[in-house]
């Protein structure tokens, strides 16, 4: 079959479901994923081919887009600042926005060449796209990463060696602070950074069909009367184990900004502020303990 009749076939079925842009990039994220094929040698070469068993696996993928499952996971890869993540139903999709949260820990530690051997935790780590990335990136650094997944830990842990660096990853929940002295035993943090679960109830009718649907709710949802139960832990959490002058970063709810900023000045934090993402929505707010 040749290629462009495979990629008219996408088009015909998928434009009305996603338009032809996002088709045109689906279609060309799984030549490359499945048959090593460039957008170049499809443009190039108008008679390329390939093989019927080379044919299933688009097939497999187009009946799966029909249903919107994620581009993502029907390839199982993705990347993250650069880097390649394997993801599956058990892991949040890394999204670009948090990717920006990881560019400001960087820049924080260009600031701050006094510290070596910097002892960073994630908490949070799902796919373990933060935690994987600063370790990747921060020199001499060392990085833990928390989730309550068993799932997750395994596919973080997956990352981590297809990515060549050693995470310390623990199985635990930040919300049960009894447990806190037995995993983290006498850990201290130079930054605590984390993507916890943000969003409300009230907010899932805003959510498109395929995160609802497809991506863990246990990484996502928080309860309408408390929405910031996992910010306050991690405040908590963070006012015992980081070091004095260690900084925590947090990704957060776009509408709950100020709260969030209010919860750190309150604990006792200085230097707190909120920054914007690339689409002007608050999403980051970090702070220093004193
Ligand atoms: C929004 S996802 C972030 C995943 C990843 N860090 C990222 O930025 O793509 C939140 C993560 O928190 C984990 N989580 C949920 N409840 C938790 C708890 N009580 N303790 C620790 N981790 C938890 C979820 O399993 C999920 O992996």
């Amino acid at each position: 079959m040749l290629v462009n009749d495979l990629k008219a076939l996408f088009h015909n079925q998928l434009d009305a479901i996603y338009g032809k842009d996002e088709v045109f990039t689906f279609f060309f994220m799984l030549t490359e994923a499945y048959s090593n094929i460039s957008r170049l040698d499809v443009a190039l070469d108008i008679n390329l081919s390939i093989t019927k068993a080379e044919q299933q696996p688009f097939f497999d993928a187009l009946e799966q887009l029909k249903k919107q499952q994620p581009i993502q996971y029907i390839i199982g890869e993705t990347e993250f600042f650069g880097l390649p993540f394997k993801v599956n139903s058990n892991t949040l999709i890394p999204r670009p926005e948090t990717e920006e949260l990881v560019q400001l820990i960087m820049d924080s530690y260009t600031n701050k060449a006094s510290v070596n051997n910097a002892s960073i935790l994630d908490v949070g780590t799902g796919s373990g796209c933060i935690a994987i990335s600063l370790a990747k990136n921060i020199a001499k650094s060392t990085v833990h990463a928390l989730d309550v997944s068993a799932k997750a830990i395994q596919n973080a842990s997956e990352n981590a060696m297809l990515n060549q660096v050693y995470v310390n990853f623990l199985e635990s929940s930040i919300l049960e602070d009894t447990t806190w002295d037995s995993v983290f035993k006498d850990l201290k943090f130079d930054t605590i950074v984390s993507n916890p679960p943000y969003v409300r109830q009230l907010e899932k009718q805003a959510m498109s069909a395929n995160v609802l649907e497809n991506e863990p709710h246990l990484a996502l949802f928080v309860d309408d009367d408390n929405p910031l139960i996992f910010y306050k832990a991690i405040t908590n959490f963070a006012l015992k184990y980081l070091k004095p002058k260690g900084e925590l970063f947090f990704e957060i709810n776009e509408y709950l900004g100020r709260e969030t900023v209010d919860l750190l000045i309150h604990s006792g934090f200085e230097n707190v502020q909120l920054k914007q993402d690339f689409f002007g929505k608050d999403r980051m707010v970090f702070g220093r303990k004193k």
